[in-house]
């Protein structure tokens, strides 16, 4: 799929997240529509997967018919000129290959795969039998972004513990599918959380530009990997350059890891404060 040109939106991005749903605010699509918000764009949502969840954990998933499926994807595109496309939970097979055929048809100009396999509260989100069609859709989609757990189900290696591990096996993903890759270093047991894109598509060499930052002291981290996808659209939408995209976002991720606590949405892991920038006058200490 071809990458943007050093394009720059003059116009507000209409952005679509295809996505599950979570209930509490935190993750899923209404993370994206908060997170695209908060990043300028104008948020659409095509839901694959209605999710019984909350802070605490997964309780149950309805998925819709894939006809259906197909009627949300065609009732937008049918209509609205899509600047870019995030994709978030899928699940299992059949809706893989819906939002697969979709895409082939419809040849948006960016698109952005969070390939969600397991939620923070450790409830599986895509069905093991899913993993090898999750694999056929990254060579289609211009970046994906994989936790460490999901690097590895990817590449088909163990889950990498140390960062420059982590770094080999997303060049081998990038080298093997043609994609962009943000590979993200939540899950490290360590006082940074890095981030790294790795371009190793195309043949023309790679490309290694590392985001860092400090870990922030919160059990508040609640959708930060699907916030992290809809905000990188939303901003690579207008400025048509991954680095800068992936910059703002993680400064303002940092933000929102910050102010999470100040939410007290839930018991469990809850959401991150999407626009902590915009709500000076109701955050104390601000
Ligand atoms: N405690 C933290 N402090 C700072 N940044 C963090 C923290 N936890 C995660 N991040 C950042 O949040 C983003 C998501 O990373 P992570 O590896 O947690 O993805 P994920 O597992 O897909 O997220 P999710 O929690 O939604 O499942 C990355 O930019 C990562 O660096
Ligand atoms: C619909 C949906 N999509 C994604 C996640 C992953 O987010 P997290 O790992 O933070 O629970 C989730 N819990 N629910």
């Amino acid at each position: 799929m071809a990458l943007l040109g050093p394009l720059a939106l003059r116009r507000v991005p209409r952005v679509l997240s295809i996505a599950g749903t979570d209930p509490t605010g935190g993750a899923g699509i209404q993370a994206d529509l908060k997170s695209i918000a908060a990043m300028g764009g104008y948020g659409m949502a095509v839901v694959t997967a209605l999710v019984a969840q909350n802070t605490r954990g997964v309780r149950s998933v309805h998925t819709p018919p894939t006809a259906f499926l197909r009627e949300q994807l065609d009732a937008v595109s049918d209509d609205v000129i899509i600047d870019a496309v995030k994709i978030g939970m899928l699940g299992d097979v059949a809706t893989i290959e819906v939002v697969h055929e979709w895409l082939l048809r419809i040849q948006p100009q960016l698109v952005v795969l969070d390939p969600v396999m397991i939620a923070t509260s450790g409830d599986r989100l895509l069905a093991d039998s899913a993993e090898a069609s999750m694999r056929g859709l990254v060579g289609t989609v211009n970046l994906v972004t994989p936790n460490l757990p999901e690097l590895a189900v990817l590449v088909g290696e163990p889950i990498a513990t140390h960062w420059p591990d982590a770094l080999d096996q997303a060049r081998r993903l990038s080298a093997g599918a043609g994609t962009a890759v943000l590979v993200k270093g939540g899950h490290l047991l360590t006082d940074s959380s890095p981030d790294a894109l790795v371009d190793a598509a195309g043949g023309a060499g790679e490309t290694l530009r590392e985001f860092l930052g400090p870990r922030v002291a919160t059990s508040n981290t609640h959708g930060t990997g699907c916030s992290l996808s809809a905000a990188v659209a939303t901003v690579m939408a207008r400025t048509g350059d991954w680095g800068t995209a992936i910059g703002e976002v993680k400064g303002w991720l940092q933000g929102a890891l910050t102010y999470a606590d100040e939410l007290q949405v839930g018991e469990g892991s809850g959401p991150i404060n999407h626009f902590h920038h915009l709500w000076t006058a109701a955050l104390p200490g601000k």
